[in-house]
């Protein structure tokens, strides 16, 4: 598998916005996972979430793919049809791995018999094509998490939302799927449509590699959004957010 560049690619973020969240709170019971959010993301951009456990990370990718609707404020995303989102544990039928992919294509609209060679193409570029007619449920886990890119790939998404999706895998999946995530945000072919990725991680080392912006959470509020070089400088963090220096601080130690 070829490996990713350290550095991602030169930004092509454009000016459109991809995700707009206004005001946004999301409760459960007493508990408040996103408070006051306001946020904008623009087309082609790569954001990563990052805050300790239960800050509203998940919350937040949920709210924006329609999985979460926020009891007040506005959420501006595009349609469910033009996303993705990939979990840290992938669902995956009980059927072959292509089929996994087709089955993805049909749920959209694609007729079965025309999105076999969609999958098939889209099962090659995450090297998985010589286990197409496998159980995916056979899979290891980072092969099934490739199989979830492969599938989100196959539907051309405006924006892939990922949750911690190598938080299960040990450190060679891990750099497997962030090389394709990589690869997945940058495509080779300048002349197609910018994507947007959001993706939550507790890895610091794969927010660097992968973001340019970093948006820090805690308890559901935003604190912290800053292209990442500034992130990881403290003085700049410390002066923003000392919630979220104070985090980094113990991450790195
Ligand atoms: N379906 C739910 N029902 C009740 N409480 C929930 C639900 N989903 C999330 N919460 C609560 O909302 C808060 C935010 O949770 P969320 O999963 O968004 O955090 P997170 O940053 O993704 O955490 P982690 O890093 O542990 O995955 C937490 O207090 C969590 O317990």
């Amino acid at each position: 598998m070829a490996v990713a560049s350290d550095r991602p690619a030169a930004p092509r973020a454009g000016s459109a916005a991809s995700v707009v969240l206004q005001r946004v709170n999301v409760h459960f019971g007493a508990v408040r996972a996103l408070a006051d959010v306001d946020l904008r993301i623009a087309a082609g951009e790569s954001v990563a979430l990052v805050g300790g456990n239960g800050s509203g990370k998940s919350t937040l990718l949920r709210v924006v793919h329609g999985l979460i609707r926020p009891q007040t404020g506005h959420v501006h995303a595009p349609a469910r049809r033009q996303q993705a989102m990939l979990f840290q544990r992938p669902w995956m039928l009980r059927a072959s791995v292509r089929a996994n992919v087709q089955a993805g294509l049909w749920l959209r609209g694609t007729p079965w018999r025309a999105g076999r060679a969609q999958a098939l193409a889209a099962l090659e570029r995450v090297q998985l094509a010589h286990l197409a007619e496998r159980n995916a449920r056979g899979l290891s886990g980072g092969q099934q998490q490739r199989l979830a890119l492969a599938r989100a790939w196959a539907q051309s998404p405006e924006l892939l939302l990922l949750d911690e999706p190598t938080a299960s895998l040990d450190p060679y999946a891990k750099h497997e799927v962030e090389t394709l995530m990589h690869a997945f945000a940058n495509p080779a072919d300048a002349s197609d449509a910018p994507l947007t990725m959001v993706f939550a991680s507790h890895n610091l080392g794969q927010v660097k590699r992968l973001a340019r912006r970093v948006i820090y959470l805690d308890q559901g509020r935003l604190m912290a959004d800053l292209p990442v070089e500034q992130f990881f400088d403290r003085t700049v963090l410390r002066a923003v957010s000392p919630e979220a220096d104070a985090f980094l601080k113990g991450e790195l130690l």
